[in-house]
Parts: C-alpha cells; structure tokens; sequence
C-alpha cells in the first residue's frame, strides 16, 4: 500500500481578517482561508455518509424524587418525565428516549442503562455526592457525563452523622420505643459520655472535616485517618492525622466519611474489629459496603463493638429480617443523611448541569463542555470547534479505508500561550470527526481519548508558538494522517469563510458547508453540464461549482457544493463519465 500523508490545514480563522461569512449564527466569525493537502494517489470511489439529526428540545429523566427548585428549572427548557421507583427493566425502556437522567442515590445507573440508552443519553446529574450507583467506566465509553452536587448536602450529612452519635450514646431509638410501648426502663438505657472520649474520623473530607469540627465542640478528642488528607488542614481545626490501625485501635468511636471504592469496600471486616478497643461505637453515614456487615454482627454479639448507628447498607432498603438492623445495639435510619430541607433546596439546581443541552446549538450539544470553560467555548472556541470536527471528517473521507487511520498528528498554531488555550475540546472533536464516519461510535468530549485509544487511533498535538497578538486564540490548525492511502490528491486555501481554495495545484472557490463533490478529469465543454443534468435528475441542488484548471484542455479539478445528499447510483454514474479520473464525495 503506498503511504501517504493527509493534511488540512486552517491557516487563520480570525474574526477580525474578514468579515465574509460566519461559521455559526452568533457570534459572527469568519475564517481567512483553509488549505488541504493530500499526497499520494488513491482508487476512483466514493463514499456516503450519514448524519444524525437531533430533537431541538431535550427529554429529562427524574428519576427519584427531587427539590421543586431543580424540577421547575428543568420543565422550562426540556420535557421532563418523572417517574419515581422504576424497576432496572423500566428504567432499561424509557432511557432510549431520553437525554439526560437525574438519580439520587436510589437508582442504580448501570452498564444497561447506558447500552440501553443507544447513545442518546447525554448527562446523568446526581442530586447529591456519592456517584458509586453510577457505573462511570460505562458512562465513560458511552460519552456521558456524570455530574453531582458535591457540597450541597455535605453540613446535612455531618449534623446527621452527629445526631447518629449522640443518639446512640444516649439510647434515644430504644428508649423512646420502650416508652411507646408502655415501659419506663431508666436503669436500661443508661448512656455514655461524649466529652473526653476519643473519635476517629475515617475519611477526613467534607462531611468528615464538618464531623470534626462539631465532635470538637462537644468536647471530643478527635483523630482522623486519610491517606489523601492534607496534614495542615487537619492541624487547622485542631485534628490530628493518625494510620488505619492506630485510628481504629485508639478510638472509643468511629465515624465513617470515605466513599465507596474497591479499597474502602469492606473496610472494616473480621481483622479490622479484632484490633479495635473492646466497647468501640460506630458511625456510618457514608456508604454500607465500607463495612462487612456479617462482621459487624459478629463483633456486635461478641462485644467488640458496643453500639453501631448506621445510616446506609450494603443493600437499600436492607432486609426487615436483617440481623444487624433488628440488632438491639444497632440504630438506623432510612439513608436520611441528605434528606434535609435545606439540603434538598441545595442539590436540586444539579438540574441545572443539563441545561447547556438545551441552550447551545446541536454543535455545541454533542461535546457538552462542562468539564471545560463553557464560557471559552461560546466566546471563542466555538467557529474552532465546529471546524476541528470538520477537519477530522475531510480528513478521514480522504484517506482509503478509513479505519486504518492509527496516527493522527494535530498542530495548533497560536499566539496564546500553551495553558492559555484548552484544546481538550478541539481534539475531541478531530477525533469525533475521524471516528464518527467510519463507525456507529458516538463520540464527545468524555468518551473521545477514550474511543481513540480503544480503536487504536494516536493523537498527538503539537503547538507553534507565534509572534503577534494572542488576541484571537488560534492562527491555524492542521490535521494529519499519517501512513495512510489517499483517495484523492489534493490541496486547499484562501479567503472569507472556511473555503476551499486551492486543490493540489488547481485553484477553486468552494464554501465548506453542506457536501462537496470532488472530481479531477482533463479539462473539456461539457462536464459541469454531464454532472449538473445528473444531479438535477434526482432534484439535488447545487449549492456552487468551481473549476480550476492548469491550462485549457490539460488536468482540471471540479468541486460542486450540493444542498441534498445524492444517492448513491448518482454518485456512481457521477465516478463514471469517462473523462473523470479521480472522485470523491465529500460530507461537511
Ligand atoms: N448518608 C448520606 O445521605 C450521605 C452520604 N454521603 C457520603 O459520605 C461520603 C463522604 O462524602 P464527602 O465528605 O462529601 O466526600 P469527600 O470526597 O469530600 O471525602 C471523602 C474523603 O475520603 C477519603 N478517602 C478515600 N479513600 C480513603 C481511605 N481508604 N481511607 C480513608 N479515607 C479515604 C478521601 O481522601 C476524602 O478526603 C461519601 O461516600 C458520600 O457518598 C455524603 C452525603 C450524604
Ligand atoms: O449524596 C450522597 O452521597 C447521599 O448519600 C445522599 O443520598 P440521597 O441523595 O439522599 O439519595
């Protein structure tokens, strides 16, 4: 196969050059000029794409129960179906025709979910902080965002935490049902003291650090293990960081505050009870499975553990059987740690995180920045974001068997300095750009290094600094495939909106927008007419026609812009007039 090298180029795309034609209706930019050049010869084919056509107003799921705030704020911009308690084959069903879902912790967003979803699953919002329902490796590789409120409701979950260990200090579950049911056991439910005692912060984070502060003004001794936790914030508050083992050893109570995750996941088990001070008392408002709950019963019965107060379980809601919640040391609550007003006020405008699904044109829709400055892109990234995906395409469609592309070099020319540009969203549309018309993939900004590296695609960038004003951010872009066979050699340049202006040797005057028709054949009366009345017999308009050539009779290149896709036996006969040596269908 002979190796070549495919490579688009936008020398300029800055508003202030020209005034000619805007890439998006606001703002107005133009773009100077762009230039494509290919090397190598490739076969006479064409190739026809298809594109996905997107529902102007989004349909969110609310999946559980959430702030009106949050609901009010959906319902002016997007359908919303609220649907509360749904089975994991109801949710598998209504996801396919939404864009975005909103979870608490009771929904378990799982693989199907996203297979599911066909790919229009956008965002999921968590009106809260743990995201350990939501399976992120398959969000991931389906290009969906997962977003939270991560401090919203983290003062509710600490007061919790601390009314758990009050409460169960002083027996106030057991006492006041032994009340209602008539007894008055004031020698049974003896407590004990907070003040002096020691307690171990497991997970020094926000609602651990808000537990220490208020355990500090109770009058505890309070240690805390972090491996992540900064020393200087814990001395701040008056908290020292200790080991696992010397937190759980030393500690007459253990609050928990780390998340979920293969290493917290059964934290505490058989071993971890045995080193624990007899008589300890445990907290949980964090997650269920840190704690092996068989254990717990274990340490409970045996007396390692005096008391446990526990918020969350491994399973939601646990079995009425459950020996640990039936246990008379043990008190519960229904996963409640969130469920204040104020915090419910606080987590509901997550809703909000979807709305740029809504706002932006379908352009901006498919890569969902928010990750990135949203603010840069519409203010200047965004001409460059749609050209970014359009040079990916052009590329891709020029190089024979496209999914043999492995190399792609990116070059960024700018006056910017480098960590004054973001071009996580430029690249991921290349990539998008690439990707997408070879494959059923869908790509944006969560899944594109991730789709690349999965079908073996390398992307490199590469940045030249320029001199000048770093007024407008980028001066050029340039994409190129390497060790690839072109399809049609060519070349590109100058003026006014992203055009066309230059193949190889041969100047045209082609507007990069809707489809593009490339033909090279020796110049003679007629062609325009043969391939005109072909493309009128099927009632596709042709938007321009452009015709640059050598010398009279000698090699010319057509390029014709048409408003329609035409069909494939067009195309066809199109690739088929005698005197058209190379083709090439082009969807922008
Ligand atoms: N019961 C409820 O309704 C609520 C529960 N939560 C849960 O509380 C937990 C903590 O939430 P935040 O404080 O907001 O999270 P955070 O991310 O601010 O804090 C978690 C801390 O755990 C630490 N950590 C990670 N691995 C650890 C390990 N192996 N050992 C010790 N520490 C470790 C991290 O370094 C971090 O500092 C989460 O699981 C969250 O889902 C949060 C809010 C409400
Ligand atoms: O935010 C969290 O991590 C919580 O556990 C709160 O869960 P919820 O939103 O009340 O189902």
């Amino acid at each position: 196969m002979a190796t070549s090298t495919t490579s688009l180029n936008v020398p300029s795309l800055n508003p202030k050059l020209s005034s000619s034609l805007s890439i998006s209706s606001t703002p107005q930019f133009s773009v100077s000029s762009l230039n494509l050049r290919t090397h190598g010869r490739g076969t006479r084919r064409f190739i026809v794409l298809a594109t996905a056509g997107l529902d102007a107003k989004p349909t969110v799921l609310v999946a559980e129960k959430l702030g009106a705030a949050g609901l009010d704020l959906l319902k002016e911009f997007a359908n919303v179906d609220c649907s509360y308690n749904l089975s994991p084959e109801e949710l598998n069903t209504k996801i396919s025709l939404c864009d975005a879902l909103i979870v608490r912790s009771g929904t378990k967003v799982s693989r199907e979910v996203f297979e599911s979803s066909g790919g229009r699953l956008k965002v999921v919002g968590r009106a809260g902080v743990g995201i350990d329902n939501v399976d992120l490796a398959a969000a991931t590789e389906h290009g969906c965002l997962v977003v939270n409120a991560p401090t919203a409701n983290t003062v509710a979950a600490a007061e919790h935490g601390i009314a758990l260990l009050a409460a169960m200090a002083r027996n106030v579950a057991q006492a006041d049902a032994s009340v209602k049911a008539g007894k008055w056991l004031r020698n049974k439910y003896v407590g004990v003291s907070l003040v002096g005692k020691t307690l171990a912060v497991m997970g020094f984070g926000k609602v651990g650090t808000e537990v220490a502060r208020r355990a500090k003004g109770l009058g505890m001794h309070v240690i805390a293990h972090d491996p992540y936790a900064p020393a200087d914030r814990a001395r701040a508050i008056g908290v020292e960081l200790v080991t696992f083992d010397e937190a759980i050893a030393t500690a007459d109570f253990i609050s928990l505050h780390m998340p979920l995750t293969p290493t917290t996941s059964k934290m505490l088990n058989d071993e971890t009870f045995g080193k624990m001070k007899k008589g300890v008392r445990i907290v949980n408002v964090a997650r269920g499975g840190v704690i092996d709950e068989e254990a717990l019963v274990r340490a409970l019965d045996s007396g390692i553990v005096a008391q446990a107060a526990l918020d969350v379980f491994t399973k939601e809601p646990p079995s009425p059987e459950s020996k640990l919640v039936q246990h008379e040391n043990v008190i519960v609550t229904p996963h409640l740690g969130a469920s204040t007003v104020e915090a419910q006020c606080l987590v509901a405008p997550v809703s909000s995180l979807v709305l740029p699904l809504v706002n932006h044109g379908s352009d901006l829709r498919d890569i969902m920045p928010f990750h990135v400055s949203l603010q840069q892109v519409l203010s200047e990234l965004k001409p460059y974001v749609i050209l970014a995906e359009k040079l990916g395409r052009l590329a891709v469609q020029l190089v024979t068997g496209g999914s043999g592309v492995k190399s792609v070099k990116v070059t960024y020319a700018s006056a910017r300095a480098p960590d004054d540009l973001d071009t996580r969203v430029l690249r991921a549309m290349i990539t998008k750009g690439i990707i997408e018309p070879i494959s059923s993939v869908f790509v944006n900004l969560v899944n594109a290094d991730f789709t690349a590296k999965q079908r073996g695609v390398r992307i490199t960038e590469e940045r030249i600094v320029l001199d000048g004003s770093p007024e407008a951010p980028l001066e050029s872009i340039q994409v190129q495939i390497a060790n690839v066979e072109s399809k049609f050699a060519s070349a590109i340049s100058d003026t006014g909106e992203i055009r066309l202006t230059r193949v190889g040797s041969f100047e045209v005057d082609v507007s990069l927008e809707g489809s593009i028709i490339l033909c090279r054949q020796v110049d003679q009366p007629g062609m325009i007419g043969k391939v005109g009345s072909i493309l009128g017999q099927e009632n596709v308009n042709v938007s321009f026609m452009s015709v640059g050539r050598i010398a009279p009779r000698k090699q010319a290149v057509m390029a014709i812009g048409v408003d329609d896709q035409p069909s494939k036996q067009s195309l066809q006969r199109i690739g088929e007039i005698p005197a058209i040596e190379e083709f090439v269908f082009l969807k922008l």
